[in-house]
């Protein structure tokens, strides 16, 4: 089996004083598959997102990133960690005063030294990843909103994450955009080796993409299916895995 680069254990979040969002959320990653969260509005996806990357502390529980305990990562060690992840958020937008290019440069300059040219390089390399090669020059208002999604790939990939979280990467989408992204994403974690975590709900996708996920619910306030999603669907008695998979009133 492939090595585990994300294991999240036993993990609670709470906000305040209110029960948990969620609580003994465990399962892990592998390194490059596309693992997809899902589950209903409110059933704490992003919030899950949110913990894995380090901006939400847990309540309880322990999450490894690439073999380094978050809780134990401080300061410097702490950053250097963090940085090794690419993150595209739904509400991600481009700076619309920048260029494509200038987007993907973005991360480059706060992150590293690399002179000017080099930059430029990475960017235009970046953006021919995301098929977006000649649009390099082009203003945010200028392109569809698929492409600013590509786009938004591309800017998370500058620093050359081993793992990109996408929170609801289709969202606003046509479903043929949507196809689109989805081949995109699959053609990266394949030709790369990148994990991809994603955060998302539309069915189609998950079947497209996914090759695990696991399920979050309101109601349990935990997780309730895990695996590969097109088996899930076959084989899942859950009614609400069911509901979900087959389209039926649960
Ligand atoms: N900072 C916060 N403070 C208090 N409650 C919060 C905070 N962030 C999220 N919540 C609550 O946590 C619950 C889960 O929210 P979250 O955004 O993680 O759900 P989600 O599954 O991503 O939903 P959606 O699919 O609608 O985006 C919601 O009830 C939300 O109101």
């Amino acid at each position: 089996m492939t090595e585990a680069v994300i294991r999240v254990e036993e993990l609670a979040v709470r906000f305040g004083t209110s029960p948990p969002i969620f609580r003994h959320v465990s399962f892990e990653v592998r390194r490059g598959e596309v693992f997809i969260i899902l589950g209903g509005s409110g059933c704490g996806k992003s919030t899950l997102l949110k913990a894995m990357i380090g901006l939400i502390e847990p309540a309880h529980g322990d999450i490894t990133l690439l073999g380094e305990r978050l809780a134990e990562a401080t300061g410097d060690a702490r950053r250097a960690l963090l940085r090794r992840l690419g993150v595209m958020w739904q509400s991600g937008a481009l700076f619309g005063s920048m260029t494509l290019a200038e987007n993907v440069e973005v991360p480059l300059e706060e992150h590293t030294a690399l002179p000017a040219e080099a930059r430029a390089a990475v960017a235009r390399a970046k953006l021919g990843l995301v098929g977006l090669g000649d649009a390099a020059a082009k203003l945010p208002s200028e392109i569809s909103g698929g492409m600013a999604k590509r786009a938004g790939i591309a800017r998370a990939m500058a620093l050359d994450p081993p793992i990109l979280f996408l929170d609801e990467p289709s969202a606003g989408l046509d479903p043929i955009t949507s196809a689109g992204l989805d081949k995109l994403i699959v053609d990266i974690a394949r030709g790369t080796g990148t994990t991809f975590v994603v955060v998302t709900h539309e069915l189609q996708s998950i079947l497209a993409i996914g090759d695990r996920c696991i399920m979050l619910d309101k109601a349990a306030h935990g997780m309730i299916a895990e695996g590969d999603p097109r088996k899930l669907r076959e084989e899942s008695t859950h009614p609400t895995v069911r509901a979900f998979f087959r389209r039926e009133a649960a």
